[in-house]
């Protein structure tokens, strides 16, 4: 069994990964954690999460020093669910002491001059870390993320997004010059667990946010090789993903043509599902699947894809990072097969 300690386990994708690394058949807890001074430090982590009473029954401990040198001696890997900012300044510690780090914020996501400033707002300090990390992305990326010290787990939205379009791209199927256009909704639950007005009960109303300046429009786009044009908008419900994705096709593709790029990125890979019926939020909503089903008119495709953004877009495509990094069953944890 190897140890996981999980920094940030009082959040939302923080808890799922513990509830994920509670049932995973080779992984077990070394320990969770809160920052220094958090005030949930020292709570049971079930008083937070109480789905997971009787099956969790470990503290949350504050990231002093002490925890630091426990962390760098008992863990065999660092999960990171813990802002952008929090993620660049610690994993590169965990980094130095051998341990492999899997980060779920975006710290680490996208290299390029400048980009850091524009879009999170912070001067990025380690760019050799964040040209080695592999994306992990993980129907896609399972080489660089078997080989790398630190895995980047993507975005919620990059992983609806990227998971509907990939396919078409390696096929060569989207139109020279054209942009497709991603309009996705997000639950709630997107946003963290941190309480803000904006996100509070009475105030949120299905709407567009983030227009035309979203940080997951240049990730998206540096990963796929191909600009997009995306549009998030705040659902009121609490998980899920649901991203409908218009793209122009080069002339002359056949239906034959799209059925096999999609067979070809996903047979054999089950967290990928081709629905063969419109995907929706509740039949993956507390699944790792991203379901896709597509259809066109003349040189216009739709393609819908739909994932629970804690899972498929956070906690459960770590796990999946985890074991093909640690050459574990793709599925372990995760589905019962
Ligand atoms: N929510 C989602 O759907 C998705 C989120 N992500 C990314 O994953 C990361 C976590 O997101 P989410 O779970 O929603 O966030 P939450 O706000 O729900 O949780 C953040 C966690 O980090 C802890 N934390 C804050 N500061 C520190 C620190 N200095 N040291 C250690 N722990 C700290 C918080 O506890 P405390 O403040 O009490 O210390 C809390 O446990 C973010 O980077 C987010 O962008 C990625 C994909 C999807
Ligand atoms: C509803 C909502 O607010 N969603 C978040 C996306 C969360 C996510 O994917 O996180 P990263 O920031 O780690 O990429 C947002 O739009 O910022």
């Amino acid at each position: 069994m190897l140890k996981a300690a999980i920094i940030g386990a009082s959040g939302y994708t923080g808890a799922e990964l513990a509830g994920l690394i509670q049932g995973h058949p080779n992984l077990t807890l070394s320990g969770l954690y809160v920052s220094d001074g958090s005030q949930d430090a020292h709570k049971p982590f079930a008083s937070l999460h109480p789905r997971w009473r009787g099956v969790i029954d470990l503290p949350l401990l504050p990231l002093d020093d002490e925890a630091l040198s426990r962390i760098h001696t008992e863990a065999d890997l660092v999960l990171m669910a813990t802002a952008h900012e929090v993620s660049h300044d610690l994993a590169p510690g965990f980094l130095a002491k051998g341990l492999p780090v899997f980060d779920l914020s975006g710290a680490f996501r996208v290299p390029g001059e400048g980009f850091y400033e524009r879009f999170y707002g912070f001067q990025h300090q380690h760019g050799d870390w964040l040209s080695e990390a592999a994306y992990g992305l993980a129907e896609w990326n399972q080489d660089a993320i078997k080989a790398a010290k630190l895995i980047a787990v993507p975005g919620c939205y990059p992983t609806a997004s990227l998971s509907a379009l990939k396919p078409l791209q390696a096929a060569g199927l989207i139109a020279e010059g054209s942009k497709p256009i991603i309009s996705a909704v997000s639950g709630v639950s997107g946003a963290g667990r941190k309480a803000s007005v904006a996100n509070s009960f009475c105030e949120v109303s299905f709407k567009p946010y983030g227009v035309l300046n979203h940080r997951h429009q240049p990730e998206i786009s540096h990963h796929l090789d191909n600009q997009v044009v995306f549009q998030p908008h705040l659902g009121n419900f609490i998980r899920g993903i649901l991203a409908t994705i218009y793209v122009q096709l080069n002339d002359n593709v056949s239906d034959e043509q799209i059925a096999a790029a999609y067979k070809q990125a996903y047979q054999g890979q089950k967290i990928v599902r081709l629905t063969g019926q419109w995907p929706q939020i509740n039949d993956v909503a507390g699944t790792p699947f991203c379901d896709l089903h597509w259809a066109r008119d003349g040189n216009q495709l739709i393609v819908v894809s739909a994932i629970d953004n804690l899972l498929k877009g956070a906690a459960s495509q770590a796990i999946q990072c985890i074991n093909i990094h640690q050459g574990f069953s793709p599925l372990a944890g995760l589905v019962q097969e």
